[in-house]
């Protein structure tokens, strides 16, 4: 006899939900899902009324679910959000440009505004040329650098408020399994929380941080989202597979694994004394760096200087150890003027504060959980 549906009692149930074992129909599950990230938005108040949301849209199921899920909840509990999508082109070629198309047939779809900045664009370098340069061992580290300073500048194009990503649970307990392994503490410190001030001033979360990819995937298709699922052309990321795979393999024996994953690493609190990067701004491009020169300038700086690999090892200083220079050679990356995205948040704060000057945070760094509009 078919079995009925835990939640509803009425319709027959279809699956069973991968992060709590109940077997449901598809309408629940639909409900329950949405419902969650309802709940994850309101509890940890990602945002506020008139807030301009930019949803960083690769295509593929994480944002195109997260797309469509938050355009769903925005209407049905009336958030006041205005949405954007936000992709950024990295230039690899029978990847990006197919999963692009996508996004343009969600932008039709969700009826969404969409915004493309691409690589090429900002640094004069695509991801199939700097591939070319470096090889396909460490194209990952650009990506990512690049990648993050792109949605930045992205967000100050658009003249956004706050920037969400498709991250999902798997990918936070991937994160913190990596962050223990290397021994990364202010990392770890920081992959748990649920938004952060970005690399830059504009705050940036993850809404699907407590939703399993698995009911993600089944959400997608359930739904019939259009969305790309091809892998990147050029991801060996190797130490990040193995996590994956430890984390899935993981999932199969006890499925509140990863749940339990996060948990752990929400509970744990750096101890006082650990040395935690200090926030200034790059010598070159104005963007926040740890360094004297931030790490996207750092990897161009050896790309154009035909030494790639000066970057990924040493992020503000050049072969002979000395500091990189703030105008080098070859200083691709245009001032980006990120002061503007520091003067907003701090007017919003203000704003939020009726008009009050906002107190000074003592947690500058990687801590800081203010935008760097109170700690510096
Ligand atoms: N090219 C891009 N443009 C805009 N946002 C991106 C891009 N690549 C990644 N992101 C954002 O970062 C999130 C995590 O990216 P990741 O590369 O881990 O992809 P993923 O887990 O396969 O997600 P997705 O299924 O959305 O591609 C994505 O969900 C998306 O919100």
């Amino acid at each position: 006899m078919p079995r009925q549906c835990d939640i509803c009692q009425g319709a027959r149930a279809i699956i069973r939900r991968p992060k709590t074992g109940q077997r449901v129909c598809k309408e629940c599950f639909f409900r329950a899902f949405e419902t969650e990230v309802h709940n994850t938005i309101v509890d940890n108040a990602l945002f506020r009324r008139g807030d301009r949301i930019g949803i960083g849209a690769s295509g593929g199921k994480d944002s195109t679910v997260l797309a469509y899920v938050m355009k769903t909840l925005n209407e049905r509990y009336d958030y006041g959000l205005e949405l954007f999508l936000l992709s950024i082109d990295e230039g690899i070629s029978g990847y990006r440009d197919d999963s692009l198309e996508t996004v343009k047939r969600n932008r039709d779809q969700y009826g969404l505004p969409l915004k493309i900045v691409s690589y090429e664009q900002l640094y004069g370098w695509s991801m199939d040329r700097i591939v070319e340069a470096v090889g396909r061992k460490n194209n990952c580290t650009f990506c990512g650098v690049f990648r993050r300073q792109a949605l930045d500048r992205g967000a100050l194009m658009l003249d956004l408020d706050h920037i969400v990503t498709g991250h999902n649970a798997d990918d936070v307990a991937e994160t913190i399994l990596m962050n223990i392994l290397r021994g990364d503490i202010p990392r770890l410190g920081r992959c748990t929380e649920i938004t952060t001030a970005g690399d830059g001033y504009i705050g940036r979360s993850k809404p699907l941080k407590y939703a399993y990819e698995k009911e993600i995937v089944m959400y997608a298709y359930l739904k019939r989202l259009d969305y790309f699922s091809t892998e990147c052309t050029y991801s060996p990321n190797a130490y990040r597979g193995y996590a994956r795979q430890f984390i899935k393999d993981l999932e199969a024996v006890r499925p509140s694994a990863i749940i339990d994953i996060i948990h752990s690493g929400e509970a744990m609190k750096v101890a006082s004394g650990v040395a935690m990067p200090v926030a200034t701004t790059c010598g070159r491009c104005g963007y926040i760096s740890s360094n004297a020169i931030c790490k996207a300038c750092a990897l161009l700086d050896g790309l154009e200087r035909g030494i790639p690999k000066l970057g990924v090892s040493r992020s503000s200083r050049d072969a002979d150890g000395a500091p990189a220079r703030a105008g080098g050679a070859g200083a691709a990356v245009e001032p980006v003027h990120f002061e503007r995205l520091r003067e907003r948040a701090l007017a919003l704060r203000r704003q939020r504060l009726g008009g009050a000057e906002p107190e000074p945070c003592d947690a500058a760094g990687a801590a800081c959980r203010c935008a760097g509009t109170e700690c510096q």
